[in-house]
């Protein structure tokens, strides 16, 4: 079966979107399942909240550059026997194409290091149940919560002309 099942048409395939990868260190504090996201200060998307993370450099793994991505973002350190790949999203932006971008999302629940606001994100813990999808990007709330849920899916979404808001969104588990 080929994903999307609905292709919008002329979307470019996933392998030829920019490779990024996003990691989610999880935490429970008093009882409460939360993730860690980051303010964006500069760069793509800045004044959102968003997955700390950013592209796969040439000969990197997927895994590698979430952990080196979480590391520069924040100063938090893991490894890539620490992370596990969480689900998949590309998001296309067919009014912008060079933005448009095949995400990788990893999750991890061992690290090491303090917590430190950088100039790229200022991070912050935010409980599951009370996640800010008013300051993410829209199409959040369509796999973030899923993601947190456990659910390991491949997740495509469409962006809108304006380059903000959800055309379009498909999601199946991930089978790559
Ligand atoms: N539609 C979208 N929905 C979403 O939730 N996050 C999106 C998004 N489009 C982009 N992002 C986020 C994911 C990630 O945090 C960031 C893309 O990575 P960036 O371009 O910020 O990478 P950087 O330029 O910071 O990376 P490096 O230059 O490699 O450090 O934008």
């Amino acid at each position: 079966m080929t994903f999307p099942p609905v292709p919008v048409p002329d979307l470019p395939t996933r392998e030829t979107l920019t490779p990024i990868a996003l990691c989610f260190p999880l935490r429970v504090r008093d009882g409460v399942p939360e993730v860690l996201l980051g303010l964006k200060k500069t760069g793509f998307g800045v004044g959102r909240m968003v997955g700390l993370g950013g592209h796969v450099e040439p000969g990197e793994s997927d895994a590698e550059a979430a952990c080196r991505e979480l590391a520069e973002e924040c100063g938090l350190t893991t490894t890539v026997d620490a992370v596990s790949l969480a689900g998949v999203v590309d998001f296309h932006f067919p009014a912008q194409p060079a933005w448009s971008m095949a995400t990788a999302l990893f999750t991890t629940r061992d690290w090491t290091g303090s917590l430190t606001e950088t100039d790229e994100i200022a991070p912050a813990w935010f409980p599951h149940a009370v996640l800010p999808v008013e300051r993410m990007w829209a199409d959040a709330e369509h796999w973030l919560p899923r993601m947190l849920a456990g659910e390991r899916q491949h997740t495509v979404v469409v962006l809108a002309d304006d380059n903000e808001t959800v055309r379009a969104t498909w999601s199946g588990p991930l089978t790559l």
